[in-house]
């Protein structure tokens, strides 16, 4: 077919993968560091709708970090999303614009908490301007049951790496959610890295 306007001369692309994982990107001991910092400071549970959420629902306990009360986290942090950025996504990208939050997901057996399907991308504010979402496992599998991250880039929910220290990536306009947990307790830490509208 000949080519329509410019866009038929644009260079081809590198393949970009929906969801690329760095497995061991925290140390077991970094990541006992971000669970116990928590724990100190204290987390707040609730449920939310609406804000980023396209139609669900999350039951979490929540805490903002930044990267004054943690700088070693936004450094490793910068290092993963320029390593990932820089290989895989290939983004335009201004760097971190909010903070991190970390999140707690307590089990029950009848089903715990969970963060039903939705994307990072809002309306609102800097929910606006998110374009890479990244998120870190901060359990040992073993401590719980249920909890697995999916991602539905394609139609089909892919379940992601549960290994602890395991940083995933994927643009934040793609669904995902966190199954229920059913038992123990799960801990992990999102992060968003904004930039210019997608173009
Ligand atoms: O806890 C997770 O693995 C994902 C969290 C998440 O999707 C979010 O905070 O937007
Ligand atoms: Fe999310």
């Amino acid at each position: 077919m000949a080519p329509r306007g410019d866009i038929g001369f644009m260079p081809a692309v590198s393949s970009r993968e929906a969801v690329v994982s760095l497995p061991d990107f925290l140390s077991a001991e970094e990541c006992d560091r971000l669970i116990a910092y928590g724990e100190t400071a204290g987390m707040a549970p609730g449920r939310l709708t609406g804000g980023v959420m396209v139609s669900g629902i999350r039951s979490a306990s929540t805490l903002w970090l930044d990267d004054d009360t943690l700088p070693w986290l936004g450094d490793r942090l910068i290092e993963g999303l320029a390593l990932l950025n820089r290989r895989w996504f290939d983004f335009a990208l201004m760097g971190f614009d909010e903070g991190f939050q970390l999140l707690r997901y307590d089990g029950t057996a009848e089903g715990g908490d969970f963060y039903d399907w939705h994307i990072d991308i809002g309306r609102q504010g800097l929910n606006a301007s998110r374009k890479l979402s990244l998120v870190l496992q901060l359990s040992d599998p073993a401590d719980y049951e249920g909890g697995c991250l999916e991602v539905n880039a394609d139609g089909t929910p892919a379940a992601q790496v549960r290994a602890r220290g395991t940083l995933t990536a994927f643009p934040s306009y793609v669904l995902h959610r966190v199954t229920p947990v059913t038992a123990g307790r799960r801990y992990s830490l999102a992060a968003w890295a904004h930039g210019p509208a997608f173009r």
